[in-house]
């Protein structure tokens, strides 16, 4: 017989977040998770090979019956496979493989949201007025390896978790310097996404359309060479990049709001602006957010703010419910 746990908290179950440039593991149970471990995925060929090497080394005693695991990229179905790394796993021959009740795995911006109900009000800094008391529904964005979005809608006493790939939505220029950005990464990628701007390598991409504009050389910069100038003020076209970057995440994210009418708030997510929260709060973001022509007054009413946990992901993974077929 085949009986469920609908939630599946009690389960001590491991959980991953797979991002394109570190995988995060840990176990939990009961809502909280500890032994926290996070990897480079370039050491590993499959997700498989990764969890195997975590698990060995967890102390004697700590056997997780379940797994909840997180990728960057769609989730239809048994098969999985990352859109910025060369991953593919079935979920259920890893559920086979090693020896689990149940296998369960979310897109990585679901596993974000899915964090909000539970995040501590400390890791959330606001970006903009710090609005409090709100209500409804809730957007998620994050620029990392690639732009993630997500979504929780109220239901009932819980919530709905919309998973989506919003950061392959058409950039949206909103100024005559961004339509030439804009004119320039079409020119080279065919449909230029969101993530084409709002990345790690998005940064980059920024800084060489700015250098094509001005008609200078660019120079062999990484993602992180991009805002070390930008902070310290050492490359113009640097800054240049890192303003257009928060600026083009803030039309972004006012589109979220807009298309999610999510009353309850916007929160940026991923591992590139947590590093730069000042910067990030003095730039024009929450302009741009609530640059919304007749929509700007009930923009300003919704909240914006900063997720300053590294991994929120895995307090989701940690909560969302989990069948587990005894
Ligand atoms: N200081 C920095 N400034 C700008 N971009 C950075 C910086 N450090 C890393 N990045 C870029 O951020 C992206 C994600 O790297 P990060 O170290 O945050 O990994 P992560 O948190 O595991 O993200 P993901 O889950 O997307 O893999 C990469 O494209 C990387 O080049």
């Amino acid at each position: 017989m085949n009986v469920t746990t609908p939630a599946g908290l009690d389960d001590l179950r491991v959980i991953g977040d797979i991002g394109g440039t570190h995988a995060r593991f840990a176990l939990a149970q009961r809502g909280a998770y500890s032994h926290l471990q996070r990897v480079d995925v370039a050491k590993y060929d499959s997700l498989i090979e990764a969890l195997k090497d975590y698990l060995a080394v967890l102390p004697s005693g700590l056997l997780p019956s379940v797994a909840v695991i997180d990728v960057a990229g769609p989730v239809r179905g048994d098969h999985v496979k990352m859109t910025n790394l060369a991953w593919s796993f079935s979920a259920d021959d890893m559920k086979h493989r090693l020896g689990l009740k149940a296998f369960r795995v979310l897109n990585d911006f679901a596993a974000a949201a899915s964090s909000i109900p539970y995040l501590p009000q400390a890791d959330c800094f606001p970006i903009g007025p710090d609005i409090s008391g709100v209500k409804g529904p809730i957007g998620v964005v994050g620029p990392g390896t690639g732009l993630g979005v997500g979504a929780l809608v109220p239901n009932g006493d819980g919530w709905t978790l919309i998973p989506g790939e919003g950061g392959h939505v058409s950039l949206p220029p909103s100024s005559e310097i961004e339509d030439r950005i804009l004119v320039i990464l079409r020119k080279r990628f065919g449909h230029a996404s969101a993530e084409r701007a709002l990345s790690g390598v998005g940064l980059v991409n920024l800084y060489h359309a700015l250098c094509e504009i001005d008609g200078v050389a660019a120079a062999p910069f990484t993602p992180a060479d991009v805002t070390d100038h930008a902070i310290r003020g050492t490359d113009p076209l640097c800054v240049k990049a890192f303003a257009h970057f928060c600026e083009m995440l803030g039309t972004v994210a006012g589109d979220l709001a807009l298309t999610l009418g999510a009353s309850g708030g916007i929160y940026i997510a991923g591992g590139i602006l947590l590093r730069f929260k000042e910067a990030f709060a003095a730039s024009g973001f929450r302009t741009r957010f609530e640059s919304k022509g007749r929509f700007r007054d009930w923009l300003q009413t919704v909240p914006t703010r900063l997720i300053l946990e590294e991994s929120p992901a895995l307090l989701g993974l940690a909560n969302v419910p989990i069948e587990v077929g005894v």
